[in-house]
């Protein structure tokens, strides 16, 4: 064991420690092996590494996160001993094998991830594996269940709604729109999002343009009471914990296997207390064909059954992007546009927000079978969805805002046609990996605005699209990849002539 003087560094890590390099060479442990530090009888696992330069001998440095949650202060004294190799790793290894895990296997695999005892590479490994060997509705259970209790349950009085997209369609901000239009008929909507996982943005990193989303339990029962809904993000520590760390994998690698989607979304509405739950699923992006659609909206059903949570789902239109914003900031303007004034936003994100909305209007009895769209579109049109979208944001910390004041990229570029024609195709893959090249959705302000949509007649020359970052170098790269890629496709009537010869 160390007895080592704590020096608290401000570095945005959570899971590493820093000792002194000749210290490490002269003690039993080496570089990235996994330790306790221990402060009175508090307990963080973590990975030593050190540094000849950063912290002298007898020192540890400890990234602020791990000093705050041992309540360690500068100077302090703690005790750094070896940790046990996390159980889980032999569960993995018996996903990768193909076999099915036991529920208390899936439950220490997902205790070991929020107790932050599996490295990156550790999640890595069990994501990939999930990926190629899939989970059944009982392991899937299981582990909703796991990642709901291990962090805040809310409960509510009365019945809870809510809607949810898997993802995967760039510029999917229907939410915005869809959360006041249920919470302005006096339905209950807590909605809690994810940040981007393979898009450009998710829904949290569009409403943090506008507003706080990182609310602690306490502010989103205040707001719900206040407004009826909120719009927040499910990583904010307290709830379903372990998702958002399988996020930040899930993110890395690109995939969001089938087994880990329904969880992530099931256990967040689980711990939210949501009663009736309407799933969005994109045909096109995350599911190619309708039968997978089906499939998918068949498990959420079944997984719905098993927690107590009634599911309808949705399949919606999702072969090119959902109106013509991509990226956190566009996309708030976007949605604030089609509040102000519907008529001045794309047909595609108000058909999509109202149709949505009419279902859920329906499940909750607000309208009569067949006419919730009507309804919502009438609580679109009439402005009540924007005032009250403006009272969540407001409840939320922010402050009332106008699609006209929501700053973009300062640094653009148009892409033009080359030549004239129509555009057949607009590839969901590809102006997702523009908009994030430009630094979407970290840069808030990049991405990618769309002048046509998938039927639209062009000439040559004419702007395709508009590419925003807030960085002149990240531009040029995104500009030099959509030129590679021709995300946009425009094709004359003559598609192609074939000769004898
Ligand atoms: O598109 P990608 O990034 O893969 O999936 C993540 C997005 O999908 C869900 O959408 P919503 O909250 O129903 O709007 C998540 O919350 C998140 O915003
Ligand atoms: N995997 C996920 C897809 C969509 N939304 C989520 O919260 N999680």
């Amino acid at each position: 064991m160390l007895f080592l003087k704590a020096k608290i560094l401000d570095i945005d890590l959570e899971n590493i420690v820093l000792i002194n390099y000749d210290d490490l060479k002269n003690s039993q442990y080496f570089s990235q092996d996994r330790v306790v530090i221990e402060y009175k009888n508090k307990e963080i696992i973590a990975f030593l590494y050190s540094s000849k330069d950063l912290i002298n001998s007898g020192e540890i440095g400890l990234p602020k996160k791990i000093a705050d949650e041992l309540k360690v202060k500068e100077g302090d004294i703690v005790n750094v001993s070896h940790a046990d190799k996390p159980i889980s790793i032999q569960y993995i290894k018996k996903k990768m094998d193909g076999n099915k895990l036991k529920k208390e296997e899936i439950y220490t695999i997902i205790d070991e991830i929020v107790d932050n005892n599996l490295s990156n590479i550790e999640i890595s490994a069990f994501i990939t594996a999930l990926y190629i060997n899939g989970m059944d509705i009982e392991e899937i259970t299981s582990m909703t269940i796991r990642m709901a209790e291990t962090g805040e349950m809310i409960k509510w009085e009365g019945q809870v709604y809510d809607v949810h997209s898997i993802g995967g369609v760039p510029g999917n901000k229907y939410a915005l729109i869809t959360v006041p239009i249920i919470a302005y008929t006096g339905l209950k909507i807590p909605k809690t999002s994810s940040r981007a996982i393979t898009s450009a943005a998710g829904t949290a990193d569009i409403v943090e343009v506008l507003t706080r989303v990182n609310l602690k339990v306490e502010e989103i029962k205040r707001v719900v009471k206040e407004t009826n809904g909120c719009l927040v993000w499910g990583g904010a520590l307290e709830l379903a914990p372990a998702d958002d760390i399988t996020i930040t994998v899930e993110r890395a690698l690109n995939i969001d296997p089938k087994p880990l989607l329904l969880s992530s979304v099931l256990s967040k509405k689980l711990a939210m207390g949501i009663n009736k739950l309407l799933i969005d699923i994109p045909l096109g992006a995350k599911v190619k064909n309708m039968d997978e659609a089906s499939s998918l909206a068949r498990n959420f059903i079944e997984l719905g059954d098993r927690l107590n949570i009634y599911v309808d789902c949705a399949i919606t239109y999702g072969e090119q992007p959902i109106g013509r914003a991509i990226g956190p900031a566009l996309e708030a303007k976007e949605a604030l546009l089609a509040l102000e004034d519907y008529k001045k936003a794309p047909n595609s994100l108000v058909e999509k927000a109202i149709s949505l909305s009419g279902i859920l209007l329906e499940m909750g009895g607000i309208a009569p079978k067949g006419e919730g769209k009507d309804l919502a579109e009438d609580i679109l049109a009439t402005g009540k969805a924007h005032d009250k979208f403006m009272e969540i944001i407001v409840a939320q910390g922010g402050e009332e805002k106008t699609s006209d004041e929501i700053e973009v990229g300062k640094y653009y570029t148009d892409i033009l046609s080359p030549i004239d024609g129509y555009v057949t195709k607009i590839s969901n893959e590809k102006i997702t990996k523009i908009a994030k090249t430009a630094g979407a959705p970290n840069d808030k302000k990049a991405g990618v605005y769309l002048n046509v949509k998938v039927g639209n007649k062009v000439e040559k020359n004419d702007v395709l699209f508009t590419i925003y970052s807030d960085s002149k170098e990240r531009l040029e790269k995104a500009v030099k990849l959509s030129r590679l890629l021709m995300p946009v496709k425009v094709e004359g009537m003559l598609l192609k002539r074939i000769t004898r010869f």
